[in-house]
This record gives C-alpha cells, structure tokens and sequence, in this order.
C-alpha cells in the first residue's frame, strides 16, 4: 500500500460519517459551508434546499472543484505538509486553478478541524489537474475528492478518490454557531501550560535541531512558582510602532526598573528559523519564551520593578486573530476559555496596552524606516487582522489589559503610564 492510501485509510477511519461533518470553504474573505448526505440507489433530487454559493452560480458548472484534507496521523507532520501542499499547489497547478483554504470539521466539536484546500480549476486541460491531483492521492497524506454537477443537473456530487470511490450529494448547511478556525486553537495556536508547548517542540527535535537548545534553555530557567513578587511587574502591549520600546526604556530609566522583553534575548538566534514554520511550532516557540521570561522576572522583581516588553498578550492575540479569519465576529466569544491566563505562567501586576490611530502607526512605521516581517506588513494592508489582534487583546483575562492612547507625545504617554502604575503597584 502507497503512502497515500494508508493516510486515506486512516481519514477514512476519523472520517467515519462524513454526513456529520461540515465542509468550510474560504473564498474572497467569506467562509461558505456545505454538508454531504449519502446517496442512495437511483438517488435524484437528494441536494437539499440551494445548493452550497461556492458551488451553485450557473457559470462555474464549467468548472471542475476538488478538495484536499490533510490526512497525516502526526500532528507535526500534518502542521508542516499542510503549509507545504498550498506552494505545491501553486507551483505545479495550471495558472486558471485557484487554490482556497478548506476545512471539514464537526460543528463546535473542539479539535475535530482537518484543514486543506478547495482547487477551482477553470482550464481548458482539466485532465492534466485531475492527474496530477491523482498522483498526490496516491503519495501525499491527503485525501483527494472531485466535484460534479449532478446526473439531474439539480445540484452537485462529491466522489472520494479512496480505494472505495464513493459518491455523496452535496447539501446546504446553516453557518455554525462556533467559527471552526476557533476549534483547533487549544494547544494548536495558543497553549495553556508549559508541557503541552514542550511536547510540540520535542517532537520537532529530529527535523528541527535548534529545538533541543530552545528546550534545554526552558530546563535551565524554571519556573519556581506563582508566588507574588516582591516588586511590581509591569507588561507593556500593543501592535508594531505603537511607542512600546520608548516607553519600557523610559519607565526603565524612571522608576529605576528592570526592562526584559518575551521572546527573551537569549532566544533571539533562533527566532527567525521559528517564524519560517507553521503556526503549531511557530507558536510553541513563543509560548515557551514567555516561560522562560517568566523565571527571568521572578529573579530580578526580587531587587526591583520589572518592565516587560511584550508578554503572554501579545502571543495570545496575534495566534488567535491570525487563527481566525474575517471580521471580529469570527473570533471566540468574550469570556470564552480561550481568553484565560495559563496556570503555570506567573501574572504580571499590571498590564498596559497601548493603543494608535492605524494612520499614526503606519506614519510612525515610515519613520522609523525598518524591514517589515510578515505580519507587521499583514497589519498593514490587512485591516481586518488588525482589528482582530486589537480585540483579542482586550479580551484576553486575568489580568486585563489597560488600554492607553498612544498619540500624545512620548512624554505625555509616560506619564499617564505613571499615574496608572503608581495608583494601581504604589511605586
Ligand atoms: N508618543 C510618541 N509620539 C511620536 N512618536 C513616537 C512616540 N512613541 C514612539 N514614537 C516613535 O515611533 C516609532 C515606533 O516606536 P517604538 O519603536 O517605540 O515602537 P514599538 O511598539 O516598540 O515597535 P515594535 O514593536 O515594532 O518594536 C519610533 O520611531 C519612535 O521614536
Ligand atoms: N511574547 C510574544 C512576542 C512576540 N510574539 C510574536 O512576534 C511578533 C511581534 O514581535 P515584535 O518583535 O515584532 O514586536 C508578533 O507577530 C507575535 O506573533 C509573540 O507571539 N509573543
């Protein structure tokens, strides 16, 4: 048995109803879902009421629709083939095939998200894209369906390229309650203990060597408890160029605090190796920098203030509203566990967001004249992603953040962040 067919026996068996399962497609920022139902002998008339939009406009009967679910058993794998199979996609499909992220889940069933790609594929050489895709069936872990205008031309069939090829109608679905990119956040996107982040990386250890020394620093600096610190420790938030480094420099400077930032300095060499992967490892990494920043903060908030650049909000907020696509509606509900402070990770006594006019911020950035990673570009020209890295902050507990206009001058936005820490840590 290939590769490919022991995955697709393997989705087969977490698979085991497929007409319990809803298909989620993304398409120019909308999520559309449909559901499948069995046929039965001599089936017609079986599609449900309006056939699903992703499939339904009259013109894209001339196209030819498949989807791709990564069906790998290991987690690591699965994260790594499913950001490898979309540049896979790209580079071998003919330019008129579109590729859309996809997914199939159980309607608010945490973890039950297996994600893929919807392929539309409007050229002329139809052939050549079913072949290819055959191939990638047969080698890759993924399990491969095709999509077709019903025999009674009323609606569509979904036919599972698996060793039983068999075939579904495709029916309408009402929108879940739950957006599924909110299902697989726990211990996927955001990790709420130490162990579970650990895991992720020492499971990485044979194909990603740097996450050996990203574990042995963890080892060398733990956490020794909650205890409440002798000093205040005081976190600073907010998006790229909202003044947070002038700031924990100046509070440093004043209060004669201690300024320690997350992900630490002494994880600064491999930070980069990190953010070239997907987001289960990339997010680990962060999540165990805060852990080690944590032990860094217990040491010196025994001698004096501690200042924090960045913290547990910032790898929330970003993993959450990069998890999540579309509006601010799409993200977990206010109060949900997703928001909650890890256990094991000491709460700092205050923490401050700083919060700009996107306009000042992106005059601020100009100035500044600095390279741009992904996502500060991503906060750019994504208005959305911004709003909902905003708002996942605000919603993230215990504690809060408190939000402070960061448009007055320098000066100005210290001390107001010095009245907050005086009447909320008596310094
Ligand atoms: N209150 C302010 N008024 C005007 N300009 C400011 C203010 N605070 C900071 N700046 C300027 O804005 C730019 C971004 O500030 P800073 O580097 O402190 O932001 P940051 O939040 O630390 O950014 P990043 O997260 O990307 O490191 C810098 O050029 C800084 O001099
Ligand atoms: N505690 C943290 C800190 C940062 N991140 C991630 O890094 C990016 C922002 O870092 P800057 O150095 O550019 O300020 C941001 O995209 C976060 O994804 C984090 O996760 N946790």
């Amino acid at each position: 048995m290939t590769l490919g067919e022991t995955m697709a026996k393997h989705m087969l068996c977490i698979l085991p109803r497929w007409s319990a399962r809803v298909f989620s497609v993304e398409l120019n920022g909308a999520s559309f879902y449909f559901g499948l139902s069995e046929q039965q002998q001599n089936d017609c008339g079986q599609h449900g009421d309006g056939v699903p939009s992703v499939f339904s406009a009259v013109d894209q009967k001339s196209h030819r629709f498949y989807s791709l679910l990564v069906s790998s058993m290991d987690r690591i794998q699965r994260a790594r083939f499913h950001s490898q199979l979309r540049d896979k996609l790209l580079r071998d499909l003919p330019t008129e095939c579109n590729v859309s992220p996809m997914c199939s889940f159980l309607p608010n069933v945490q973890g039950s998200v297996i994600s893929g790609y919807l392929v539309k594929d409007s050229s002329e050489r139809g052939s050549l894209t079913e072949k290819l895709l055959r191939d990638y069936a047969q080698h890759d872990p993924v399990l491969v369906c095709s999509y077709s205008p019903a025999e009674d031309s009323q609606g569509w069939t979904q036919h599972l390229w698996s060793s039983e090829e068999k075939e579904y109608n495709v029916v309408s679905i009402e929108e879940p309650t739950y957006h599924p990119s909110t299902l697989n956040i726990i211990n996927s996107d955001v990790f709420y203990c130490v162990e579970e982040a650990s895991d992720v990386l020492k499971k990485c250890g044979d194909i990603i060597p740097e996450a050996s020394s990203v574990l042995e620093l963890l080892h060398r600096h733990k956490v020794k408890s909650r205890d409440k610190t002798d000093f205040p420790v005081i976190v600073i938030e907010g998006l790229d160029a909202t003044g947070k480094t002038t700031l924990t420099e100046s509070l440093r400077d004043t209060l004669g605090a201690t300024l320690l930032r997350s992900p630490p300095h002494c994880l600064s060499q491999w930070r980069a190796r990190f953010d070239q992967e997907p987001p289960l490892i990339r997010r680990a990494f962060y999540a165990l920098g805060n852990y080690i920043t944590a032990e860094q903060i217990q040491q010196e908030a025994m001698k004096a203030p501690v200042i924090v650049d960045r913290f547990w909000h910032s790898t929330a907020a970003y993993a959450i509203a990069t998890a999540v696509s579309g509006p601010t509606c799409n993200l977990p509900e206010v109060g949900s566990e997703l928001y909650v402070w890890p256990r094991d990770l000491p709460q700092p006594s205050l923490v401050i967001l700083l919060s700009l006019d996107p306009e000042e911020r992106k005059r601020r950035l100009r100035n500044r004249g600095q390279g741009k990673t992904n996502e500060e570009q991503e906060l750019d020209h994504n208005q959305l992603f911004r709003l909902r890295v905003e708002e996942a902050y605000r919603r993230i507990s215990g504690p809060a953040c408190v939000t402070v206009d960061a448009s007055p001058s320098a000066d100005k936005v210290l001390q107001q962040v010095l009245l907050l820490i005086r009447a909320k840590c008596h310094l």
